[in-house]
């Protein structure tokens, strides 16, 4: 399974006349694709190659090769204007030519929890799966002192064969921690970087062309001196640098806007990923093929039918373990301002000139800038509190006594533009509440003059259609519509038409962290933020923070477990809104 990507490259190498690394690759991307299902991302090939070659002979064997190949050759047809016509494919074909490159993944706090939880196990993922280059080494560096040795053991615990084949997993995890490697060193000293660059060249020897990727898996105290000395002194001085930076950028606009200003004194705007991982999650990046690929969606899609929009995260744990870097944020820094925010730039904005990453991206920031500064009026926040043994946020002992923070939160925001004029998206966002899920609703309007007013029950609001969008857990999204209960009565009931994705795709879907990763690798930017989109997120919400802050407002307290302050509900209510996931909690218990 291993090492597609390589395969293809060395496929194309053999394929003589094309002009171009793009135009060499092409068919034998489209060859070697045939008989699998690869995603656009999943770059060939030659495990597909080994597994259409049987099928090739066998049919020989008994004299009926010709049907056989013209069946492949017109599927290798079809395929190939499937590659032409994906821009994602022809843009990672065109950005890479790995036969003369390295990559070397190096996890800056790879002692941590997010390195151990979600980087370490992605980056196995990937290589199990055959999606990273021939020659690719990963490298821990962080203050503590570990060996090579140590550090696999490390993580070996933490790799798991996420894909549907797991044959030969503990064989590929065997090969994967040998190209893993560790360095100590401090984030603000170059002494470190200096050594770390030493021996990253000793592992890139091979290839003329060093490709070098970094993740800033640290505390936003050493961000920027350790991208500085990342930068500085174990930049590649042959291939690309790319540094990942995670979330917080910042507490406000201007912290923002100091560390945007720290990270280009060291690296230009295209060697930088802020990453958003909820962009990374399939049902956000299924967002714009729901709305621009289905017809019917579209002319839906603004004031004139949506009655409201709702982006629901729900955790059903608290701070636990993390209630220090937590209570300098709080929920609406930590989950609103970025990940609920940027699900709804891709759900409002326009559609894009292209799937290109900027065209994209040019259309997010529109939204951002037509959105309307949150009015502290429109925010209601809550802190959870203890309930029995489960332990309220102020028990947590990484949190400061009396702390205010808040770790649920209701916001309602507009877009001042001619499509959503008018439309609430109601944000709710909270920790240690009932269940964890995290949604999009869109409610629509009522049907005018209802024919079937009578035969609907009391409630109105209970007939809307609404369409949902579940992003996890149980990924799906269905669609509630008015139907009649057969029989020979008239009688309507609200149902679903439903797509659920565990029935439908029977297929593990890949982590976030997976999937951005080999964006990095592949110089796609599409699902990572650009620096003016973090700005206009940030501008959206300085004024209320600040203002909360000023304030000391107390956020009101809910147990541990429940669903949240009642505040909530006022806040929709004014707003003629009423939070959806209430009503399907009983259907999906
Ligand atoms: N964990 C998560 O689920 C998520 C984390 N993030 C962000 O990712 C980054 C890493 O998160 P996480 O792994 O949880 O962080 P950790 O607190 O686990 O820190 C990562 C590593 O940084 C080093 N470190 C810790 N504190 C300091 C300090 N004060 N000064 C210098 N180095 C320090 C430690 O390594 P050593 O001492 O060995 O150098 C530690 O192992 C953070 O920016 C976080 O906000 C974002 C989303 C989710
Ligand atoms: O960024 C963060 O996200 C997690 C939730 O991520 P998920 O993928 O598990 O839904 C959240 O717990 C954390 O507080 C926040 O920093």
């Amino acid at each position: 399974m291993l090492h597609k990507w390589g395969a293809a490259q060395r496929c194309a190498a053999r394929n003589e006349g094309a002009k171009s690394n793009k135009q060499a690759i092409r068919p034998c991307v489209a060859r070697l694709s045939v008989r699998s299902a690869l995603s656009s991302r999943q770059i060939c090939c030659s495990a597909i190659e080994q597994s259409a070659a049987p099928t090739l002979s066998r049919a020989s064997s008994n004299g009926s090769s010709s049907g056989v190949v013209a069946e492949l050759d017109e599927k290798q047809e079809a395929e190939q204007q499937a590659v032409a016509a994906d821009p994602v494919l022809a843009y990672n074909l065109e950005k890479n030519d790995w036969t003369a490159s390295s990559l070397s993944v190096v996890v800056l706090g790879a002692s941590g929890d997010l390195a151990k939880k979600k980087i370490f196990p992605a980056l196995f993922s990937l290589y199990y799966e055959g999606l990273l280059p021939e020659n690719f080494q990963v490298f821990g560096y962080a203050r503590s002192k570990m060996t090579d040795a140590e550090f696999r053991d490390m993580i070996t615990s933490t790799l798991t064969c996420r894909v549907n084949a797991r044959e030969r997993c503990a064989e590929a995890q065997e090969r994967f921690l040998k190209r893993c490697f560790y360095q100590a060193g401090p984030y603000d000293e170059p002494g470190g970087f200096q050594a770390l660059s030493t021996r990253l060249g000793e592992q890139e020897a091979v290839k003329p062309r060093a490709n070098r990727m970094f993740f800033l898996s640290i505390p936003p105290n050493v961000f920027l001196s350790a991208t500085g000395n990342a930068a500085d002194h174990a930049r590649s001085k042959s291939g690309w640098t790319r540094v990942i930076v995670e979330k917080p950028f910042g507490r406000d606009s201007a912290s923002s806007a100091e560390l945007g200003r720290g990270l280009a004194q060291h690296l230009a705007e295209d060697e930088i990923y802020r990453i958003d991982h909820y962009l990374g999650k399939e049902l956000i990046e299924n967002l714009t093929v729901l709305r621009f690929s289905n017809r019917v969606f579209e002319p839906l899609w603004s004031r004139q039918y949506i009655r409201n929009v709702q982006i629901i995260f729900s955790e059903n744990f608290g701070t636990e373990g993390r209630g220090g870097y937590f209570d300098q944020y709080g929920i609406i820094r930590d989950v609103i301002q970025n990940h609920l925010l940027q699900i709804v730039a891709l759900f409002a904005m326009e559609q894009p000139v292209s799937l290109d990453a900027e065209d994209i991206r040019n259309e997010k920031v529109k939204v951002l800038r037509s959105m309307k500064v949150v009015a502290p009026e429109d925010v209601v926040m809550g802190q959870y509190r203890a309930r029995g043994k489960l332990p309220g946020y102020l028990d947590d002992k990484t949190v400061p006594e009396g702390s205010l923070t808040p770790t649920f939160a209701a916001i309602a925001m507009f877009i001042n533009n001619h499509r959503w004029d008018g439309v609430p998206f109601l944000f709710k966002a909270g920790k240690a509440l009932h269940k964890r899920y995290a949604e999009i609703r869109v409610q629509f309007r009522h049907v005018p003059g209802n024919l079937y007013r009578d035969k609907q029950g009391a409630d109105p609001d209970a007939a809307c259609n609404e369409l949902v969008i579940r992003i996890q857990p149980k990924e799906a999204i269905y669609l509630k519509i008015n139907n009649k209960v057969p029989g020979l009565g008239l009688r309507l009931e609200q149902t679903r038409l439903d797509l659920q994705y565990q029935q439908q795709y029977q297929v593990e879907l890949p982590d976030a962290y997976e999937r951005l990763l080999l964006d990095v690798v592949n110089g796609d930017k599409r699902l990572f933020i650009r620096y003016d989109e973090l700005q206009a997120a940030w501008d959206l919400y300085t004024p209320v923070l600040h203002e909360l802050e000023r304030s000391q407002a107390a956020p009101e307290l809910y147990p541990y477990g429940s669903r949240g302050p009642l505040g909530a509900h006022y806040l929709a209510a004014r707003h003629n809104v009423r939070w959806g996931d209430l009503a399907d909690d009983a259907d999906d218990e």
